[in-house]
């Protein structure tokens, strides 16, 4: 008869946990970032705030985002002008506009991510969606399984609500799966559809406005397994060591609020400061084992929450301009997308250095750091080790 902890060790796989296939998607709908200030203030009835709508410019223009895409159109403003008011009931129909949409468009980076892994997607044990855009029952991990005719026994986990850091969250649950569960494929969705945090402006609560400037409609999705099939299954990225932390003295400083308005975005300041004042402890502590000194030496994939927070977490690590350059292009084609980022900066990642001819996945770079900063603040930090293309 087998021990317990015989049954225990056939059950766990033997290798780190890697990301095996990355797809993203953004619906059709494109809006200029120079002309959105004027798009903005029209969409929702507000032209005669001439005095806010220039400042909004000023903050378009140096938010370093060039185009973003969104669900959200004129035709449905105008359907729902409860929408693109700054503080209206409006939940109910963001709501139904969410809950169809969210798994569609995370169904659609799924499927790319499936297509390139080129693996039967009976093979997916696990399922783990992601999003901070609605909330509903069955939630949308159980949609995305019917809308992919994934197995009935998929096992599936729904992170509802954790705002930007999310992405690194999805992706720390996605290891310790793969790692607990020889044979484990966990199919990863991070999507977002700002539908249920747009609304007009209030020449009160600019730190609503700032939120109105950054974030855009995208979808991420990665498989990730353990001991990759040698010669069918290729691997982009190993999956190290992955933690967790609050960031000291940043109560209050990013949070969301769900309500009858839709969910209302808080966003204080100085949180370019909070996320960076502790960055180099952050990612000191992941590097701790590889004796690492040189910052410049590795390669970041940053949540792009804001320019500014790019420029402080740069300055603080004392970072090379082009050591950004991956996050910093994601933040330019599609603004925040909230979870779904570190998902894009991934993949734009291994796409360009394979592009220039690099020896591996991380700007021909051996490790990487992950960082994602959301509500708390929370910070999520992953240790990366790149594959040799
Ligand atoms: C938005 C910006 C690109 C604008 O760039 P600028 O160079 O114009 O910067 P700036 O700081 O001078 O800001 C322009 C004007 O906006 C005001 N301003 C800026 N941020 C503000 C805020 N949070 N609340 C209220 N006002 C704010 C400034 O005081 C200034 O007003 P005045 O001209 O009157 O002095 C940048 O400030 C930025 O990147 N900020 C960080 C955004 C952020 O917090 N992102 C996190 C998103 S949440 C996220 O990613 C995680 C999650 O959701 O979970």
């Amino acid at each position: 008869m087998a021990s317990v902890s015989e049954i225990h060790k056939t059950q766990r796989a033997e290798g780190t946990a890697t990301i095996l296939a990355i797809g993203t998607a953004n619906p059709p709908n494109c809006i200029e970032q120079n002309i959105f200030s004027e798009y903005y203030f029209r969409v929702t009835k507000n032209e005669h705030m001439v005095d806010l709508k220039r400042k909004f410019q000023r903050i378009c223009d140096n938010s370093m985002i060039k185009k973003r895409y969104m669900h959200l159109n004129e035709e449905i403003l105008e359907k729902h002008p409860n929408i693109g008011a700054y503080m209206a009931p409006s939940f109910d129909v963001r709501q139904e506009i969410v809950k169809v949409e969210v798994p569609k468009l995370g169904k659609e980076a799924a499927a790319k991510a499936i297509e390139e892994w080129g693996q039967p997607k009976s093979k997916i044990t696990h399922v783990i969606f992601c999003t901070t855009s609605g909330i509903d029952l069955p939630g949308a991990d159980y949609q995305i399984t019917k809308l992919l005719g994934l197995s009935p026994h998929v096992k599936r986990h729904m992170m509802y609500q954790s705002g930007c850091s999310g992405g690194g969250a999805s992706i720390r649950l996605a290891k310790e799966l793969a790692e607990n569960n020889k044979d484990a494929r966990v199919l990863v969705v991070c999507c977002e559809v700002t539908t249920i945090i747009f609304r007009g402006p209030n020449e009160n609560d600019l730190n609503c406005l700032v939120g109105q400037a950054l974030f855009g409609d995208g979808a991420g999705a990665l498989i990730v397994g353990s001991d990759p099939i040698p010669e069918v299954e290729k691997p982009i990225f190993e999956l190290v060591w992955t933690a967790q932390t609050i960031a000291p003295d940043s109560d209050g400083a990013i949070c969301g609020h769900l309500s009858e308005v839709g969910l209302m975005s808080h966003l204080v300041k100085e949180v370019p400061q909070i996320v960076s004042k502790h960055i180099n402890e952050t990612v000191s502590e992941a590097l701790k084992p590889l004796n690492i000194d040189d910052l410049n030496s590795i390669f970041y994939i940053a949540h792009p929450g804001g320019r500014a927070i790019l420029d402080h977490v740069e300055t603080k690590l004392g970072l090379k301009p082009e050591k950004l350059r991956a996050t910093r292009h994601v933040l330019s084609e599609y603004g925040n997308m909230s979870t779904a980022c570190v998902l894009f900066i991934l993949d734009e990642m291994r796409r360009k250095s394979k592009e220039d001819g690099l020896m591996t996945t991380g700007e021909g770079l051996e490790w990487g750091v992950l960082l994602s900063f959301g509500p708390g603040i929370t910070v999520e930090t992953i240790l990366l080790h790149s594959v040799a293309i």
